[in-house]
């Protein structure tokens, strides 16, 4: 069968296809970048719409009330909850993913007295490592960096916290969340999960595994939109003993009190901040919403056959790349890596000619394969034009060689 023949047939199949209508993708774009900024769902604009027009423009202030904005938080977190393995009470919606490491790193590191460790992997995503080299500057933490083989080996009595990345941003690979959950709390510590890149696209178990903490983007396979709210994760034994630094009065036990004195919070809402970013939440709960309809483990199903088909077309037009993502399809997340020299100009070439993926530094092409918005043809055609870039060294025009602000 040709690979024509075999594509039409594999998006005949798909039982996820209807959905791929639910979004409003520009034409000609195939979007291989859902992992970095997730698309738009065509329910987001009509929701923003009555969010600005109706909610702020005629509520006003009374929507805090009236629109249910003041619970908004916790509504959107509890949505997020099942997409985790977490109970509804167990997960928030709010801050970025950056600031909602520091406070669970923090609370983390206050559970632990005694100990200064937070464990990590060197080639972490950077926020999570500078985050910690935050605390570091203010004698609150010791960073400690283990290569993934040697981490179970290096957890002893001064680690507080095991904090890593589920599916590693760069090459895609997954960690075995249950044995090192298991293996950090036989040491004594607590471990925290960066679910930035499993959130939506992989099953993930938090109840399951015993996690202690977990953040997330809401901007990737969430599709919240650019700067999404994220959302944190504190396992219900710890609530009680649950204090963050960051103690701004959304977090308070009773804001609309008005006292001088702190209290927080029971349970997660204690990790509120300041004043939540309505309009942001809005978004992010039309994307959480569609995300849950489609379910994650049929977009898991569907993420691994979108990255194998990939390969396999791939392998068909005759080019061999350096793949770092495991091959194991149930070994990563939703996307491929592939490292070569000139990575940043080829994707420059790749997006001049409406295949969006991205480029991380010094030497990876990324192509993410969200799986609630591509066709299989998209796949067959994206690997084509990759063929094409490489076999005519398109990437050689000075015009893919100038390297822009973000990538
Ligand atoms: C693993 C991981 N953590 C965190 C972030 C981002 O955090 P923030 O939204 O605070 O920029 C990203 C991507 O930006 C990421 O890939
Ligand atoms: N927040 C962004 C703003 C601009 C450009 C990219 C991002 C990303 O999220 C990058 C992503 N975390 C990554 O895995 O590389």
């Amino acid at each position: 069968m040709s690979l024509a023949e075999r594509t039409r047939e594999l998006d005949a199949a798909d039982p996820l296809a209807p959905f791929i209508d639910r979004f409003d993708l520009p034409e000609r774009v195939i979007y291989l970048d859902g992992n970095s900024l997730g698309a738009l769902p065509r329910a987001t604009m009509p929701a923003m719409e009555r969010a600005v027009r109706e909610e702020w423009g005629k509520g006003l202030i009374r929507s805090w009330n009236d629109a249910g904005w003041f619970d908004m938080a916790q509504r959107i977190g509890g949505k997020i909850a099942p997409l985790i393995g977490a109970a509804p009470s167990e997960v928030i919606a709010c801050d970025s993913t950056s600031v909602n490491l520091f406070k669970l790193i923090s609370a983390a590191l206050d559970m632990r007295p005694g100990r200064k460790v937070v464990l990590s992997e060197p080639g972490n995503f950077p926020t999570d490592l500078y985050m910690v080299a935050g605390l570091e500057r203010q004698g609150l933490a010791v960073r400690r960096l283990a290569s993934r083989e040697e981490l179970a080996g290096t957890l002893d009595e001064d680690v507080a916290l095991l904090m890593l990345t589920h599916v590693h941003y760069k090459t895609g690979a997954l960690h075995d969340m249950r044995a090192l959950t298991k293996a950090a709390h036989q040491a004594g510590a607590l471990v925290l999960w960066d679910l930035s890149h499993s959130t939506g696209a992989v099953p993930v178990d938090l109840g399951g595994v015993n996690a202690d903490f977990a953040v997330g983007c809401g901007y990737k396979y969430l599709c919240g939109g650019p700067g999404a709210p994220a959302f944190a994760y504190v396992a219900e034994r710890h609530h009680a003993d649950l204090a963050q630094p960051l103690t701004g009065w959304f977090g308070h036990a009773a804001p609309f009190d008005f006292f001088d004195d702190y209290e927080a919070a029971p349970g997660v809402e204690q990790l509120l901040c300041g004043t939540s970013p309505v309009l942001g939440l809005t978004a992010l709960e039309v994307g959480v919403d569609l995300i849950a309809e489609i379910g994650v483990e049929r977009l898991h199903a569907k993420s691994r056959a979108l990255s194998g088909f990939f390969l396999k077309s791939l392998a068909e037009s005759g080019i061999a790349l350096d793949l770092v993502s495991p091959s194991d399809s149930l070994a990563r997340g939703s996307q491929l890596s592939f490292r070569h020299e000139q990575a940043y100009p080829i994707c420059q070439a790749l997006i001049a000619r409406g295949v969006i993926g991205d480029f991380r530094a010094p030497d990876i092409l990324r192509l993410g394969f969200a799986p609630a918005y591509l066709r299989f043809a998209d796949i067959s055609e994206a690997a084509r034009h990759l063929a094409e870039v490489l076999t005519g060294e398109e990437w050689r025009r000075d015009e893919f060689n100038r390297r822009a602000a973000v990538t």
